[in-house]
């Protein structure tokens, strides 16, 4: 339970120029844990993850990494990988030149041939493992940084966006890799504007605005926390289920029934505790659910009410 942070971060200020970028940052992520920084453009979060990387220093607060205090020195503190503003790759090399090279570069240490082919093979770039970087796609790329990353064998792994440009598959190598790392007890920081997507993966979130925090904690307590949701509700009855909506104190129904997937499905609005009133009536009169789930993310409906006051006020 006391084990100490991958980061700890206590009034983090970052300027450039004019413009402040962080606002007094206060962050803890915990061994293992998979936490995603979300916020709208320049909301700050390349320049947070750059700071987790030794990119640049913050102008003021406190930065604890793997509980260490970083200080104005730009390297990458030890335990750290990973890459903003896409990974550092050299196009005329092969996907495993360019591993070797990296690994080379930090020392040799790790430029093995079984730790290179397997770090391919989990980020699934085994079959273009001999193709030179430079017609790899912005996909592609990314695996390749996350290959990189692997070999060194990160405690903390920040990656900027990682989600960019992943096919499908692509998608399910990259978050198969951060899911195993993070139960190896590896931290994970990443951003991203794809909310499926965090909300697939992190633990937690952090949500940025103009430079300060809007809200930091799990995805739980920000469900809870939350306003009323609107759901989809997709049943073998919609009728029944119609007069049971309203029927249930606290859930409204939307006016009209909306055709989903060729199903005609139910909108109600409620928070959690009458929602599940409403789904226990449902089963007690023999009404089955074929879906239930919100029609805006929990995670996509909290990043705009909390995000666009802010961005209207600006
Ligand atoms: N090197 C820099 N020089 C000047 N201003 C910068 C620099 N880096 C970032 N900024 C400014 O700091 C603010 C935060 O930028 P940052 O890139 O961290 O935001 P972001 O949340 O990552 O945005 P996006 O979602 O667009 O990637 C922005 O106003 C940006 O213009």
């Amino acid at each position: 339970m006391d084990t100490p942070p991958a980061v700890r971060a206590r009034g983090i200020t970052k300027c450039f120029g004019e413009v402040v970028a962080l606002d007094g940052i206060d962050l803890d992520v915990a061994q293992g844990q998979i936490h995603g920084l979300v916020g709208p453009n320049g909301a700050g979060k390349t320049t947070l993850l750059g700071l987790l990387l030794g990119l640049a220093a913050a102008d003021s607060g406190s930065l604890d990494i793997l509980d260490t205090p970083v200080g104005r020195a730009l390297t990458a503190p030890e335990g750290v990988a990973g890459f903003v503003d896409g990974p550092g790759l050299y196009p005329s090399l092969t996907a495993r030149q360019n591993l070797a090279a990296l690994a080379a570069l930090r020392g040799g240490r790790r430029a093995r041939g079984a730790g290179i082919d397997d770090a391919l093979d989990q980020v699934g770039l085994t079959d273009v493992a001999a193709d030179k970087a430079r017609g790899f796609s912005l996909g592609m790329r990314q695996r390749l940084g996350l290959a990189a990353a692997l070999l060194t064998r990160p405690r903390l792994l920040v990656l900027d966006e990682p989600s960019n440009g992943l096919d499908p598959a692509g998608k399910k190598h990259v978050h198969g890799v951060l899911t195993r790392l993070a139960a190896e007890g590896t931290a994970v920081v990443l951003s991203s504007h794809r909310m499926d997507d965090l909300e697939a993966l992190c633990s937690e979130v952090t949500i940025l605005s103009t430079g300060r925090i809007v809200f930091t904690g799990p995805l739980s307590k920000l469900a809870a926390e939350n306003s009323e949701l609107d759901y989809r509700l997709l049943t073998s009855d919609p009728q029944t289920a119609r007069r049971i909506a309203d029927g249930t104190a606290d859930v409204h129904v939307a006016g009209s029934a909306a055709e989903w997937r060729g199903a005609e499905a139910l909108v109600v609005r409620a928070l959690v505790p009458a929602l599940d009133e409403l789904v226990a009536h449902l089963v007690r009169d023999g009404v089955a659910i074929r879906e239930l789930a919100p029609v805006v993310s929990p995670l996509e409906a909290a990043f705009l009410a909390l995000t666009e006051p802010q961005e209207a006020g600006r």
